[in-house]
């Protein structure tokens, strides 16, 4: 039993007992007693998380402000304890804002904006503030210089643990010599274990911000760490913007449904959502209409049925005319006829389309002859002439289609025979006849018992009541319709259903009503829309992330790949892929792997993060790495670097060390890589085979000379002439050069099966003349004679010039492997 149960009283009171030891807790004291929630779980850690807390605001700090950043990071011993002093040279901080950027959890100007930025929360400085005075006993010591202002602030504060406020001990002005900037100075208790983590850190973050110069200096380096700026463009500017229809879950809908000034749902997409105009807006209506409101059944009007015996074009006349009372007997025919007539028009009907139909012939005949047809005669007219449509008999519904088991009446049944056809149509035609008749005559039983005439049905309603018809047809009738059936003939029903023209609910309405908000959430998500904007993201660019590569790894090899911009939780990404392979890399263990996001190096919790889970799951035998058992981290000589860009980057954790298992980052990072990984298969296929074809070629050249010498002894005959016999087996480019009197012939033969564009220079010493074709250019006394001639296939060339007997030459040949070449001076 533990001390606090042996302190409760008896049973009666208990809870207010508890009730007195309730009590609110401030987010600092959470963070307080939670710190490895943070990035600060140790000393060695802390240091490292502090770093780059204070180094990433910087950098979001100067990029926002159009500068390029220079940001000075010195790491020094203070007796016990470790001093961390960043400076930057970004905007500077207000005198009112600084207390509470360092000094409060959770304050921050970014957490609410949609755009690609370092910092997300508002946690991560005022938590490296906290840990140094939870360890240290000191204060953060602050000095920011606002841009444009003559003197800069100083402050020394604590955060009130209990209120979650800045404790300021000193404020006052002083003078700075940087023109602007924040310089920040912490105390805490730390070591340098993480050393490298902290190094990888640092060095990654100069691989993905070229624009950026950061100095290091550290107990550790005699020598500052200097990253020097490779390029004076900044990042490409990012836009803020608003999130997107495809990525906002419930909750969020209904609080934006809420807080939006807009009337109806149209102007709450437009205004709301990025990618939504008018046309997009009207799309998502329509199809959440059709959730909310179910579509209507359409039914094609008796002109257009063959089969059906009884109703006619005529039936519709007659019966409109039967219900117009005291309109005179010419507007009365007028009106039937019209109507009769633009119902033959039309191949199918559903009952509102055919009330707009009497609505407009009504028009027109009160416009000719000046009767009036009111809404009672229009609605008679209607129901009269959909009575012969839909064979809807006076009493309603229910009639309108005959009992399945009475083949008679069931042949009487218009919408039976029009659902004949589109079962028959969505089935195989395997399933017999008298299987269609009975599902089209079961399904028409179905639907005759929908609520009012005008067949108003939900697309689950509709797939339920086609389950039930097919089971009514194989319980019956000894006639299966599987599930693919089923779903194709709601699917032709479906999609003879028309949307309904009623009006969407108002946005109010819609925030109060769960259903209807789940409704217009999956007709947003149904909807085919423009993906999200880009220019809210900073990609580092396919080309960038190759340049970092070669910058810090000597490789054989470099490839990158960026993707298109993806849409998760509302938010715009970008996954980016590179690989480094071979030259200087470790050919021992497992591939060593960068992550990034937001341009920010992760370097904690590698196995917790979804780029290594990806990783491990691609095949990588395939591309040519060696993976044992065929699954789990590659080895071998590389280097993959991945980075996702995002105005929200789904973060493990608050301290940001790995990226969550998105299903739809997990997807875009592995078509990244496979991109990227693609070309390494293709560049170690071509140089598996040109190893293969160095190893023939070295093989042949020794026996060669070897038969020919044989062939010689054998025959005794004189030795044949083995030239150009190496190059034919090789299906190799063959340049040879000849020499007669003062004229040389450089003969070009192009045994391979491709076309080949090569590049040959001769240098000479002497003046070369009568070049058939080519360049040639004087260098001090040596000749440089050049021709880049195009060998198809099969073909040769021959390149000559003439020259005086003595000289000297040296021949280079470009554009083919030199695996692939034979030169025979
Ligand atoms: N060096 C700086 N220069 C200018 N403004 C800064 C600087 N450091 C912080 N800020 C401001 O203070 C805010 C809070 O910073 P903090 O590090 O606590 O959170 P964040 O960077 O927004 O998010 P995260 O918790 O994800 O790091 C930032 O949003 C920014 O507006």
């Amino acid at each position: 039993m533990t001390s606090f149960q042996s302190s409760l009283g008896e049973d009666e009171g208990i809870a207010e007992e508890l009730a007195e030891s309730q009590r609110e807790i401030s987010i600092a004291e959470f963070f307080e007693k939670n710190k490895h929630m943070l990035g600060f779980d140790s000393g060695a850690r802390g240091l490292v998380t502090a770093v780059k807390e204070a180094v990433d605001n910087a950098l979001d700090a100067t990029e926002e402000a159009g500068i390029l950043p220079d940001v000075y990071v010195e790491i020094t011993e203070v007796g016990d304890y470790y001093r961390l002093v960043i400076e930057d040279n970004g905007p500077g901080i207000t005198k009112e804002q600084l207390p509470k950027v360092f000094g409060k959890l959770l304050y921050g100007s970014r957490f609410h904006k949609r755009e690609q930025n370092r910092g997300q929360q508002g946690i991560g400085i005022s938590a490296a503030v906290l840990y140094s005075q939870l360890t240290s006993g000191q204060p953060a010591r602050i000095t920011s210089r606002p841009k444009g202002q003559s003197e800069a602030q100083y402050f020394e504060l604590i955060i009130d643990t209990d209120t979650n406020e800045p404790e300021i001990s000193v404020d006052e002005t002083t003078s700075w010599d940087r023109p602007h900037g924040t310089r920040i100075e912490l105390e805490m208790e730390a070591n340098m274990r993480a050393r490298s983590q902290l190094h990888d850190y640092v060095k990654h973050t100069a691989v993905v911000n070229p624009h950026a110069r950061i100095e290091l200096r550290e107990p550790g380096l005699e020598e500052p760490w200097k990253f020097e700026r490779a390029t004076d463009e900044l990042p490409a500017e990012t836009e803020e913007i608003r999130p997107h229809p495809h990525g906002v879950e419930l909750g969020a809908l209904i609080k934006m449904l809420e807080a939006t000034e807009s009337y109806s749902v149209s102007g709450f997409l437009q205004e709301e959502f990025t990618r939504v105009g008018k046309k997009t807006a009207d799309s998502v209506i329509d199809a959440f209409r059709d959730r909310h409101f179910g579509r209507e059944l359409s039914w094609s009007p008796p002109s257009a049925r063959s089969t059906v015996a009884g109703a006619t074009n005529d039936d519709v006349a007659d019966a409109v005319e039967a219900a117009v009372a005291n309109k005179g007997a010419a507007a009365t025919s007028a009106f039937a006829e019209g109507v009769a007539e633009t119902v033959a028009d039309n191949d199918r009907l559903s009952r509102s389309e055919l009330e707009t139909i009497v609505g407009n012939v009504a028009d027109g005949v009160e416009d000719d002859t000046g009767r009036t047809f009111g809404s009672t005669v229009r609605e008679n007219a209607t129901a009269a002439a959909w009575r012969v449509i839909a064979g809807v008999g006076d009493d309603g519904a229910a009639s309108n289609a005959a009992d399945p088991d009475d083949a008679d009446a069931a042949a009487d049944s218009p919408i039976v025979a029009d659902l004949y056809a589109l079962v028959d149509g969505a089935t195989s035609t395997r399933k017999d006849d008298g299987a269609v008749r009975a599902m089209a005559e079961a399904l028409a039983f179905r639907i005759a018992d929908l609520d009012g005439d005008a067949f108003r049905i939900a697309r689950d309603d509709l797939d339920r009541l086609v389950a039930d018809a097919a089971g009514f047809v194989a319980d019956q009738h000894d006639a299966t319709f599987g599930e693919t059936a089923r779903e194709n003939v709601a699917e032709a029903v479906w999609s003879h259903a028309r949307t309904v023209p009623d009006d969407p609910p108002k946005v109010r309405a819609v925030a109060g009503n769960r259903d209807a908000a789940a409704d217009l959430l999956e007709a947003m998500r149904g909807t085919d829309i423009l993906a999200p904007p880009t220019d809210c993201l900073a990609p580092i660019t396919a080309e960038l992330v190759e340049a970092g590569l070669r910058k810090e790894y000597d490789a054989d090899f470099y490839a990158a790949a960026t993707r298109d911009a993806e849409v998760h939780g509302g938010d715009p990404f970008i996954v980016e892929a590179g690989i480094a392979y071979g030259g200087e890399i470790p050919a021992e263990g497992s591939v060593e792997l960068l992550r990034f996001a937001n341009r920010v190096p992760l370097v904690y919790q590698r196995g917790a993060c979804a780029t290594t889970d990806v990783i491990r799951t691609i095949g990588w035998r395939n591309y040519g790495l060696d993976q044992p058992g065929g699954s789990g981290m590659p080895n071998g000589p590389a280097v993959i670097s991945i980075h996702v860009a995002s105005t929200n980057v789904p973060f493990t954790s608050e301290s940001k060390d790995a990226i969550a298992n998105v299903p739809a980052i997990e997807d875009e990072i592995e078509l990244a890589v496979r991109e990227a990984a693609r070309e390494l298969k293709s560049y170690l296929n071509r140089r598996r085979s040109m190893q293969q074809r160095r190893e023939k070629r070295d093989v042949l050249g020794r026996i060669l000379p070897e038969m020919a010498d044989k062939v010689s002894e054998v025959t005794g005959r004189p030795r044949p002439d083995i030239d150009g016999a190496l190059a034919r087996i090789m299906n190799n480019v063959s340049v040879e050069r000849e020499r007669e009197d003062g004229t040389v012939r450089l003969v070009v033969e192009n045994h391979s099966d491709v076309n080949e564009e090569l590049e040959i220079t001769d240098i000479v010493s002497a003046e070369p003349t009568d070049l058939s074709a080519g360049t040639v250019v004087d260098m001090d006394g040596e000749w440089f004679v050049q021709w880049k001639p195009e060998v198809a296939s099969g073909d040769e060339r021959e390149l000559t010039y003439s020259v005086d007997g003595d000289a000297d030459f040296e021949i280079s040949v470009g554009g083919v492997e030199t695996e692939k070449l034979t030169v025979n001076e």
